[in-house]
């Protein structure tokens, strides 16, 4: 198997950050899987349709470009909701797998961040990291991120959001959020993103040995 980090982890732990960090440090092309859930949403939200609509999530989820993202629409607030509730039908979930694995696939290895990247998508990733931080740590940084970008960003109402995705995400059926069993976690609650990024350096050379 090619050189492949997967990275899961709850809302707003950092996963992105630390992914797109060590795809630059590797020279890896990097796949932000939530990316492919907001898409999938927002394709719905823009046609009117309902978001508990499955076959008109799985087209959506069928048609998706990974060259075209809207990535500011994407990263808003309400997407980031309406990606959770998509998520969580097996078959829209089915749709996505071998795009994904696709991209995991290439042969000089892939970086990719998301949810059940170590359980499901890439069980046989060389390395597995599982980023987590205290939810109040998570809502603080997320409500930075949408002020920097403009949006209102109310910590008391993300920090509802932030608790509300994960405990969505945590409980379905289909793929869960949950370290793998041969992940390592990194809690970066107390971690800077170059403090976080040296302890994922870490984690990797270790399991590269
Ligand atoms: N260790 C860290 N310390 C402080 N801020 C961080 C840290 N890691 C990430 N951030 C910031 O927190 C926000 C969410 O990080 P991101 O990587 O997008 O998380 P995720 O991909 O898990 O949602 C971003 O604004 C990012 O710059
Ligand atoms: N591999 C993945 C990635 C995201 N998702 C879903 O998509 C939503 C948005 O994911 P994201 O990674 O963009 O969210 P943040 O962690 O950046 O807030 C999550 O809350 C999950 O419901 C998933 O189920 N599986």
């Amino acid at each position: 198997m090619s050189f492949v980090i997967a990275i899961d982890g709850p809302a707003a732990s950092g996963k992105g950050t630390l992914a797109r960090r060590l795809a630059a440090h590797y020279s890896l092309p990097h796949l932000d899987t939530g990316l492919l859930y907001r898409a999938t949403a927002c394709a719905l939200l823009e046609e009117g349709l309902r978001l508990d609509d499955v076959e008109s999530a799985v087209a959506a989820a069928r048609s998706l470009s990974l060259t075209d993202f809207d990535e500011k629409r994407l990263r808003a607030r309400d997407m980031g909701e309406a990606a959770s509730v998509v998520a969580a039908m097996p078959a829209v979930r089915a749709a996505l797998v071998d795009m994904q694995r696709g991209f995991a696939a290439r042969p000089e290895g892939a970086v990719l961040d998301g949810r059940d990247i170590g359980t499901v998508i890439c069980p046989d990733a060389k390395v597995k990291i599982f980023v987590t931080a205290a939810p109040e740590t998570r809502a603080t940084r997320r409500a930075l991120e949408l002020a920097r970008a403009g949006e209102e960003a109310d910590y008391t109402a993300i920090l509802e959001d932030v608790k509300k995705r994960d405990a969505r995400d945590s409980a379905r059926s289909a793929a869960p959020l949950k370290a793998a069993a041969d992940a390592v976690t990194l809690d970066t609650s107390d971690l800077d993103i170059e403090e976080a990024f040296a302890a994922a350096r870490g984690i990797v050379e270790k399991a590269r040995r």
